[in-house]
């Protein structure tokens, strides 16, 4: 049996970090995917007794065999219960850090460590011990801010459900999973995201699920409507960082500055408050207007990632050229390098700020904002 699924990235308008402290976001789904091919062997197939895990583009394979997955992990009924997300305990993580430890990942890719162990979790929590062949490819860069960490969960998570599912009606290309089991996977993959985040927020495990556009706040989601154009140049700085050490640093500034700190994260919330509103107004402003006011938010909102931290001398470089042709910035996602948003109003031409970006290392490219969320195909 063989089923596939894909969940795409995204990108943060406004409110990245602050709505780790229950202040609003706003965020979208972009066209570049993660995807996952999962095959269960058959049962007559006794030669197969291990669970692989392949990350194509990366050219890594990983193996475990089953009797070695149940040695380490537990595997009985009570802790196998697709249907009822639960947290992974530090004793599972710990016993799945072994068996992750025992690959002998290319200390240049240590990185994937946590991704791993996701996968195993997840895998294990959602099917049990049992062995398969798992194929992963993306389209998204690594660890740059445009959601991969969430695409690679929701993508896993939606592939697990969907080989567990009674109902595989073999279908044309891609079809979305029906609400309960969004609801489903939204959550499990939440789960992937704390082993990989640390403290996610939930807004790109979400986004990634349902697509489109959503205005999220303290897990409440709001399904944003979009009655503007809405053009941005992605730069990725190519400055590797980590989400879980951007978002534990914001919170040591809280603890040290409580009082200044609140009042940046409502400012955040205001401002993403008014990018949602704006996007969505039927009101009578013209689209030039619509975008100068989204302009500045963004510049203030990047203003407030500065002082959370979180920026970094790559991002004020893509800023201060974008500004040279008259375009506005912010950082997207966990900031620390990653990529940059460049709003595009109407009839920009980007040739020449893409040159002159991509000339100084960094790489550029448009995608389109606001489409599917997670999907399957068998
Ligand atoms: N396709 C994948 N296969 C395996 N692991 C992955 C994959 N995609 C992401 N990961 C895991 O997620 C980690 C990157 O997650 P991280 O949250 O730091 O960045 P991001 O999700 O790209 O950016 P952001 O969270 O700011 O949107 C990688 O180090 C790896 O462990
Ligand atoms: C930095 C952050 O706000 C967004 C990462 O894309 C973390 C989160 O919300 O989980
Ligand atoms: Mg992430």
């Amino acid at each position: 049996m063989e089923v596939k699924a894909r969940a795409p990235g995204k990108i943060i308008l406004a409110g990245e970090h602050a709505v780790v402290h229950g202040s609003t976001a706003v965020a979208a789904a972009i066209d570049l995917y993660t995807y996952v091919t999962l095959r269960l062997p058959l049962l007559s197939d006794e030669n197969n007794d291990r669970l692989t895990l392949q990350l194509k583009d990366l050219s890594l394979e990983f193996s475990w065999s089953v009797s070695r997955l149940k040695e380490v992990i537990p595997c009985d009924s009570s802790t196998v219960s697709p249907s009822t997300p639960t947290s992974s305990s530090s004793e599972t993580l710990k016993s799945i850090a072994v068996l992750v430890g025992e690959q002998n990942i290319p200390e240049a890719k240590i990185w994937l460590s946590s991704g791993i162990s996701t996968f195993l979790w997840l895998y294990t929590s959602i099917l049990g011990c049992i062995p398969a062949t798992v194929i992963i490819t993306t389209e998204l860069p690594y660890g740059s801010g445009l959601g991969s960490s969430a695409a690679f969960c929701v993508a896993l998570t939606a592939a697990l459900i969907a080989s567990s599912s009674s109902d595989k009606t073999r279908g044309e290309g891609w079809s979305s999973l029906d609400e309960t089991n969004l609801e489903l996977l939204n959550k499990w993959a939440f789960e992937g995201e704390k082993i990989i985040h640390g403290k996610p927020s939930g807004i790109d495990n979400t986004v990634s699920a349902y697509g489109n556009m959503i205005k999220f706040c303290s897990g409440e989601i709001t399904r944003l409507q979009s009655n503007m154009p809405l053009r941005m140049l992605i730069t990725n700085t190519k400055v590797g960082r980590n989400t879980k050490a951007l978002v534990s640093g914001v919170s040591e500034r809280t603890v040290r500055h409580p009082e200044a700190m609140n009042c940046v994260f409502n400012a955040v919330d205001s401002i993403s408050k008014e990018v949602a509103a704006i996007i969505q107004t039927k009101d009578d402003i013209s689209v030039t207007e619509k975008e100068e006011r989204i302009k500045e938010l963004m510049e203030m909102n990047q203003g407030l990632l500065e002082s959370m931290g979180v920026s970094h001398s790559s991002i004020d470089t893509v800023i201060q050229t974008t500004l040279k042709h008259k375009l506005t910035s912010k950082l997207t996602g966990a900031g620390g390098g990653g990529c940059v948003l460049t709003l595009l109003p109407t009839r920009t031409v980007v040739e020449k700020v893409v040159q002159e970006l991509e000339s100084s290392g960094f790489q550029c490219f448009t995608a389109s904002i606001g489409g599917n969320g997670a999907e399957i195909s068998f």
